[in-house]
């Protein structure tokens, strides 16, 4: 890190967080942002991007510590957090400060970036060619496998779509996996847990549609396995770079059923990797393949009887957004509007209570009087 052109704080702070010896994204790219000069950094993923361009930033900031120095863009708000976070313990020393700052989900948001590929030694990539009802059983097959195998092991599951995300979240812990999800029909805060519990192994399959694909580190995460053909060779980079990341070990496996074949050629070509035939035991398959079945339709039941509906929550969303509103921020608000209800509701409750209370106390006394009357003139007419 010393012939980067860094200061030396700089360089004690990055030894300090395990970072010894520059990546080669960040060899070319700190000098040359440090020069002043516009960069453009394209590296494999797990590469050290971020700090390629935070330790220039860092460096800058210090040297003229004045005003709103930068601005970050990133595709989702947990990769915001991500960076922000490695802006804090590089510029520990520095005393920066950071704010996010995050707009709707699902407004259109275009992010380029160019795609390129990652070694084979790194990531090890394979398939399942898999029937296509199927999917279910093999999935359940691999990860038993897997834990098996393996003592120490962390997962993430890549799906399509947040329904399929939350029915397998809901089979794979009837299997007793433990296992959680993240998707964007997840509260903003619930998202954030999850990822931290899966972050510290409270969890150890972590489920996800491609709302988690692109930049989240998580160093422990050893396999990466794609429920579904990603649709794009992109997309399919993004979520294997989860998986062997700074250098370490990985595999990705994707499951593909015959209709899937011309995506995985499109993979292959962009990746210039051939995919390698992943070995299954078929007749373990077979065996759990009904109970895989019954399970999944239980819990497609117990989905539909709750309001998880992907489909009209995204509709909501898309019209709020052409209305110019925040969905998220509109929740909140519906939220609120709604503990205020309730509290006004529960306080004309009690007002009605106590009034009630008052009467029948009211009432009592007069009754009280009423026999005290009685009584006396009773005892009047007794003496006389
Ligand atoms: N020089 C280095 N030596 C060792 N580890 C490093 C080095 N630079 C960064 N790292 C670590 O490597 C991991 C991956 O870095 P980072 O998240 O920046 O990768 P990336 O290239 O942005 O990946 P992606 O394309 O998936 O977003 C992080 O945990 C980071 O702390």
């Amino acid at each position: 890190m010393d012939d980067l052109g860094l200061s030396d704080w700089l360089v004690k702070q990055c030894k300090h967080l395990g970072i010894n010896k520059p990546t080669p994204v960040q060899e070319n790219c700190v000098p040359a942002i440090l020069e002043g000069r516009d960069c453009l950094g394209c590296a494999k993923t797990g590469s050290g991007k971020t700090a390629a361009f935070v330790l220039p930033v860092l460096q800058k900031l210090s040297e003229d510590p004045y005003g709103i120095f930068c601005l970050v863009l990133t595709p989702t708000r947990e990769l915001a957090y991500q960076i922000a976070e490695q802006f804090r313990v590089l510029g520990k020393p520095l005393g920066l400060r950071d704010c996010i700052i995050s707009i709707a989900m699902n407004k259109p948001f275009f992010w380029e970036s160019k795609s390129e590929t990652r070694t084979v030694e790194e990531l090890d990539q394979r398939y399942i060619l898999t029937p296509e009802k199927v999917k279910d059983a093999y999935l359940v097959h691999l990860i038993q496998t897997f834990t098996d195998e393996h003592d120490d092991w962390s997962i993430i599951i890549f799906t399509n779509t947040c329904k399929n995300c939350q029915i397998l979240t809901m089979m794979l812990q009837k299997f007793y996996f433990p296992t959680i999800s993240l998707h964007s029909m997840m509260k903003q805060k619930q998202r954030f847990a999850n990822l931290a519990k899966f972050k510290a192994s409270v969890y150890k399959i972590l489920i996800a549609t491609d709302v988690a694909a692109r930049g989240l580190d998580i160093p422990t995460v050893q396999v990466v396995i794609n429920h579904n053909t990603p649709g794009l060779p992109k997309i399919y980079i993004h979520r294997v770079g989860r998986t062997a990341r700074a250098g370490r070990n990985g595999v990705s496996i994707t499951l593909v059923t015959q209709y899937d074949i011309h995506l995985v050629h499109a993979i292959e070509e962009q990746t210039n990797t051939k995919l390698k035939d992943y070995p299954v035991k078929e007749k373990d398959v077979l065996k759990i393949l009904t109970q895989v079945n019954v399970t999944r339709r239980e819990c497609e039941i117990r989905l539909e009887s709750t309001d998880f509906d992907e489909k009209k929550e995204i509709n909501k969303r898309k019209q709020l957004i052409l209305e110019g509103k925040d969905p998220d921020l509109e929740a909140k608000r519906k939220a609120e509007l709604e503990k205020i209800r309730s509290q006004k509701k529960k306080f004309k409750q009690k007002i009605r209570e106590s009034v009630q209370r008052q009467n029948h106390g009211q009432l009592k006394k007069k009754a009280m009087k009423k026999r005290q009357i009685k009584r006396k003139k009773e005892a009047e007419s007794a003496a006389s």
